[in-house]
Parts: C-alpha cells; structure tokens; sequence
C-alpha cells in the first residue's frame, strides 16, 4: 500500500464473503527457526509471508541456513543443524518474535552475533531474557536493555537451569524454551512470579517443539524440562492466523454480515482465537473482558466496544504498553480523536465509554497508527460505521497481514487514498 493515509468509505451494507487470512506469524516464525536449527530439509505449508517473517528468513538466510520460496505460502529450509555467526549485524525490523527467539537461539552457536531492529525494536524491552542468559554464562550485552544484543556465544550454557520474569512478554519464556533443546544436557526452565501473561503462546511453542522432535515435559504449572534431543527436519503445517481473523470478524458483526474464513474459530490452537465468543456477542459485549490471554485481539475488541450497547473496561492488558507501540494510548488517543471522551485509561485498564449512536456520523479523524499494524487494521473497522475515518501509515499492515486492505476490498469495501 502505497500511500500516506487511506480513507474508509463505509459500504453501508452487510460485508459477506469469503477471505483466507494469512498463515500465523507466531507458528511461522516458530517453524522457522526450529527448521533452521535442524539439521535437513523442513517444508512449511500454510506460512505466512510478510515483514515479520521475512526478517526471520532472511536472518537464518545469513547464517548459513538455505530458506526457499516456491510459492506465496511455502517456506522449504534446509539447516546445517548450526547458525552460523553472520557478517553482518542481523536486522529484524520491529519484529519482536524474531528478535526475541533468535536472541536465545544464537546464545548456543559459535561466534559473534549482533541481533538489532528498527527504531520501534529498539524500545522494546529485553532485558529479563539478556539476564537469564547472562545467568547461564553467555556472553551477551544490551546496554539500553532492548535490541541492539550483542552475544559472544561458545555453543554451550553452564548451568542447566534458569528462573525467568516474563511479565513483560512471553516470547522470553518461548525463546528459551526453543534454545534449551540444542543444549548438551537436560534443562529446566522455571517462571519466577505467578502465572504468565500468555500461556497460549507458550503451548504454541511446545507444539511446535515437538512437531519438530523435541521432548519437553512439565514438572510444575510454572516450570518445564527439555530434552537435549536438538531438532528433526520435518514438514509442518501452518494454521491461518488468528489475530489476522478477529479482524473478519469484528468486520462480520459490525456490519451484520457474513464472512466466511474457512477455518472455524475452535479449530485455532492460537490464543487470539479465544476473541471470537466476544467479538460474536456484539453488540452486547460483557462489562468487563479480560485481555491477558488474547492480547493482539485487544484493539479489535476495544474498537468494537466503541459501537457496544454498553461500555466496557479491559483488564489484564499492562503489557500491551510494550507491544509495536504502547497499545493502550494508542487506542485511547485514536478513540478519543473520532470523538473526546470515547475512551479512557484507568492506571493499565482501558475503558470505552460506547456509543451506538456512532453509526453513520461523519466524525472526519486522522487515526496515527505509532507504525503498529494491528492499530491500523482495528481502527479501519470503525471506517466501515463512521464517514471520514482516515488511517495513516496503511502500509504498516504489511508487518503481519501484507493483503489486508486487498481482503477488504473484495469484501466490497472501497478507499479513498489520498
Ligand atoms: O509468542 C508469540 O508469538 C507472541 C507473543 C505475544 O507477545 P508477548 O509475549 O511479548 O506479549 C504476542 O503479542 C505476539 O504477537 C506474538
Ligand atoms: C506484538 C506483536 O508482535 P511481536 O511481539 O511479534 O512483534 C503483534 O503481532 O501484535
């Protein structure tokens, strides 16, 4: 998408149709790196090609790992069973799986590493995961406590156990959960804290894992053991992404439409497809929702509340401060610019102060998307009730759905590109 901004034009009718979203950027990602660090030739089937997951490509491109592309959902990886230190620092744009996943991965290989990102990368924290990895005797630095991470690697940890914080992303925990397999001995990952903010995405890796040989078992809720098996060549499957289809959804019950996905809600094994019980209650969405087991559904549903019967607080959602752009004002800003007082924060929570009374008005709003494709693709859904809803920066959407205003489009909806 070549533009600036991107107008909605409301298409004042039910949207039905038929859109196959994407593959999942969290399983692509996944099976990426596990392909990568197997040893032998893994087809991904159903893989999701866009920024995110290019820069994981092209990082395991440059150490070594053979990554071809026969067709625009296919990903065939042929790993040596090593990474091996690149040239270059590796630069993984604003990809927080990449960078994180990686940055665990490489503390096994051999040499120098320099895992970077661009300027929204570099102001997402990593530091608990560095300090883990510090515990375990690696070699590695991130002075600011985000990317750029230097690591020293020397292919092996001391100790064969670490505690980690993942309050602020359970990619820390993933990250180490993927690395500890190529390890030399048995290793025990242990949560410091409670619970973790997303445990649907830590059973995504655990799949994943084991798709591609791994043993992992789980003494306690909050601890795991992983075998030091290494990694199998495979082919694997990618199911459709979940987040990508909230955003059907929430375009199918604010229009009244009907909008086949092909893949049923229940049959996600990711954890934003939890959302769809709560986008299907529109217009009579709970008081309270709960955002911390589906996070990236957070701003379709919170979207959606603008257009609620009644107004609605999402809790457990601190964490979407850290994300592509601090999520929470992202949404309060973008709401309260379509109309002042449509939304506020309460300390993390987030209240929409709903109006049905929005359809059909023309509220001309400029929405600043902070780069993040998940504010650009929620807050398009609100174009199709409201006249004059401009998105700026539409290409952000290429982060994770390349083809999202395309899907749109055949959906009916039209654009005003300015
Ligand atoms: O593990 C994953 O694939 C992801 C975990 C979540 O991030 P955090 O664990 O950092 O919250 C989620 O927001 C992100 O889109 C993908
Ligand atoms: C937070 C997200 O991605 P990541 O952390 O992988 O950059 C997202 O896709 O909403």
């Amino acid at each position: 998408m070549k533009t600036d901004k991107l107008t909605i034009l409301p298409p004042g009718r039910p949207l039905c149709g038929r859109v196959d979203p994407p593959g999942s950027k969290s399983i692509t990602n996944r099976a990426l790196l596990l392909a990568g660090l197997a040893r032998g030739t893994s087809r991904l089937t159903g893989a999701l090609k866009s920024d995110d997951t290019r820069y994981m490509a092209d990082a395991l491109r440059a150490m070594g790992v053979t990554v071809d592309e026969p067709d625009a959902t296919t990903f065939v990886v042929t790993g040596s069973g090593e990474l091996k230190a690149p040239a270059e620092p590796l630069f993984l744009g604003n990809a927080g799986t990449a960078t994180r996943f990686l940055t665990a991965a490489l503390a096994l290989g051999s040499g120098r590493y320099v895992v970077d990102g661009d300027e929204h990368m570099r102001k997402r924290p990593i530091k608990p995961l560095v300090e883990a990895l510090k515990s375990l005797g690696v070699a590695i630095e991130a002075p600011t406590g985000c990317p750029p991470v230097t690591i020293d690697a020397k292919g092996a940890f001391t100790r064969n156990k670490v505690v980690i914080d993942a309050g602020l992303s359970s990619q820390y925990v993933s990250a180490l959960q993927m690395a500890a397999a190529c390890g030399a001995e048995p290793f025990e990952i242990e949560l410091a804290g409670a619970d973790i903010g997303a445990r649907g995405y830590i059973d995504l890796t655990l799949a994943a894992m084991r798709a591609f040989g791994a043993k992992v078992s789980q003494p306690t809720p909050a601890s795991w053991r992983i075998e030091p098996t290494g990694y199998t060549a495979t082919d694997f499957h990618i199911e459709p992404d979940a987040s990508a289809a909230t955003y059907l959804w929430g375009a199918q019950v604010l229009t009244g439409g009907a909008i086949d996905i092909s893949t049923p809600a229940g049959e996600f094994t990711q954890p934003d497809a939890r959302a769809y019980d709560v986008i299907s209650a529109f217009p009579h969405m709970p008081a309270v929702i709960d955002g911390s087991q589906m996070q990236d559904a957070i701003p379709t549903i919170a979207v959606l509340a603008a257009f609620n019967e009644t107004p609605v607080r999402f809790v457990g959602i601190a964490n979407l401060r850290v994300k592509e752009c601090d999520r929470i004002r992202a949404l309060s800003t973008g709401l309260n610019n379509i109309r002042t007082g449509l939304a506020v924060e309460e300390g993390d929570d987030l209240i929409v102060h709903s109006d049905p009374a929005l359809t059909g008005q023309s509220l001309p709003a400029e929405i600043d998307t902070f780069a993040d494709h998940r504010i650009a693709m929620s807050f398009a859904l609100a174009g199709l009730k409201i006249r004059d809803i401009t998105i700026l920066d539409p290409g952000c959407v290429a982060k994770t759905y390349p083809g999202y205003w395309d899907a749109l489009g055949s959906l009916g909806v039209q654009f005003k590109q300015d």
